[in-house]
């Protein structure tokens, strides 16, 4: 457990980063912290391991006083992750990640074939180790930064704003592997970021930070979605604050038997199959849902990949509400496709259904909201 008791940061120049800061981040946990530019998150994340030097109050991991700790030694047991990966530009990918063991007296072979590992692990190709930073694309330098920060395998790790320098699609693939990763792994983690979107996916628990280094809410993310603390939260969580909590709610919806063809099939078996609205769902021989045809609009033929009408999201039976009501609004048809464990089709719901689940949930009355 990481805590920051009553921790101030004043710079030379006068200016408070941080101020009378408390903050618990528990074991095996991602704990972010969040807030506009200037909030002093990174300065909070690097009094942890003393990159910075606190002007006052304590910082302890597990009992300890890391001020009375050797800081160099400190930081070497402390996984940090940084924006770009901040690798070596000189070294190869995989001296880079095992920089640290090497540091820590491990021989040189051994620590380059667990290198090897860890970049298997982030979901690299262990041959991409051969190649230098400049090598790679961003997401790829991401992943290796992670690789580096886990490579002396320590409990504790620091990261600021890690998925940031990357495109939106590459970054929630590398939000995706690293929560995946934290399940098999789970680190004791403190995350900084400024997105807010991010922070909701990634946190277990989530700070949202004022400008001047306080606290404004600490709280887990569904709470937070649901009982922003006052109008600076609810302004920094943004729109669709209702939406987004759907996201943490799970609760079965109805599931209807949906007609389907196996993709191949003739364009008349289909159109046979079809619903009233002309939309037929078409699955491969797993039953995994591949899209949905108007047999209509085919021709003659088979249905193939061709046929198949762009959009539609997949929700999992114990998936959140949020997915459920998203697949069916996003589906051409309207129905939206639900998928069991394995991917396999177990039915299709209705949005208006979705609702009414919704509606029948217990919603907490939500007495800190700023916004009506
Ligand atoms: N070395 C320094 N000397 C003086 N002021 C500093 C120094 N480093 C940071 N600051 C100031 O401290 C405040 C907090 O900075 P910090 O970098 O911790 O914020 P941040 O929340 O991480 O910001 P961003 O999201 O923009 O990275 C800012 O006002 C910043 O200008």
């Amino acid at each position: 457990m990481i805590r920051l008791d009553g921790v101030t940061k004043q710079y030379p120049d006068g200016t408070v980063a941080v101020d009378d800061l408390s903050l618990t981040a528990p074991d095996r946990a991602i704990t972010v912290l969040v807030g506009p530019s200037g909030c002093g998150k990174t300065t909070t994340l690097r009094m942890i391991n003393r990159m910075i030097e606190p002007t006052s109050g304590s910082v302890t991991i597990d009992g300890q006083d890391v001020l009375a700790m050797d800081a160099a030694q400190l930081r070497r047991g402390i996984g940090y992750v940084i924006q770009h990966g901040g690798l070596f530009p000189h070294h190869t990918v995989e001296r880079n990640v095992a920089a640290v063991p090497l540091l820590l007296g491990t021989a040189k072979k051994t620590a380059i074939s667990r290198a090897r590992e860890l970049l298997e692990l982030v979901g690299l190709d262990p041959a991409l180790g051969r190649r230098y930073p400049s090598q790679l694309s961003g997401g790829q330098q991401q992943r290796v930064g992670v690789a580096r920060a886990l490579a002396a395998d320590p409990p504790v790790m620091l990261m600021d704003e890690p998925f940031s320098a990357v495109d939106p699609v590459v970054r929630e693939q590398l939000q995706d592997e690293f929560l995946r990763l934290q399940g098999e792994l789970g680190k004791t983690i403190v995350m900084v970021t400024h997105d807010i979107d991010e922070a909701i996916k990634l946190g277990n628990h989530v700070a949202v930070l004022r400008v001047g280094g306080r606290i404004a809410q600490l709280a887990r993310p569904h709470e937070l979605l649901a009982h922003p603390a006052d109008g600076f939260v609810a302004d920094f969580l943004g729109r669709d604050r209702g939406y987004r909590a759907l996201g943490f709610e799970r609760a079965s919806v109805p599931l209807h038997d949906e007609p389907t063809v196996a993709l191949g099939s003739g364009v008349g078996d289909a159109a046979a199959r079809a619903g009233s609205d002309g939309w037929v769902l078409v699955i491969d021989d797993r039953r995994h849902p591949q899209g949905w045809a108007r047999p209509a609009d085919l021709g003659d033929g088979v249905v193939d990949e061709t046929s198949l009408a762009l959009g539609g999201t997949l929700a999992r039976v114990d998936g959140p509400l949020r997915a459920a009501l998203d697949a069916a609004l996003s589906s051409p048809s309207r129905r939206g496709v639900v998928v069991d464990g394995d991917g396999a089709l177990a039915g299709t719901c209705r949005a208006t259904e979705v609702l009414s689940v919704i509606e029948a949930q217990e919603r907490p009355h939500d007495p800190g909201s700023a916004t009506p």
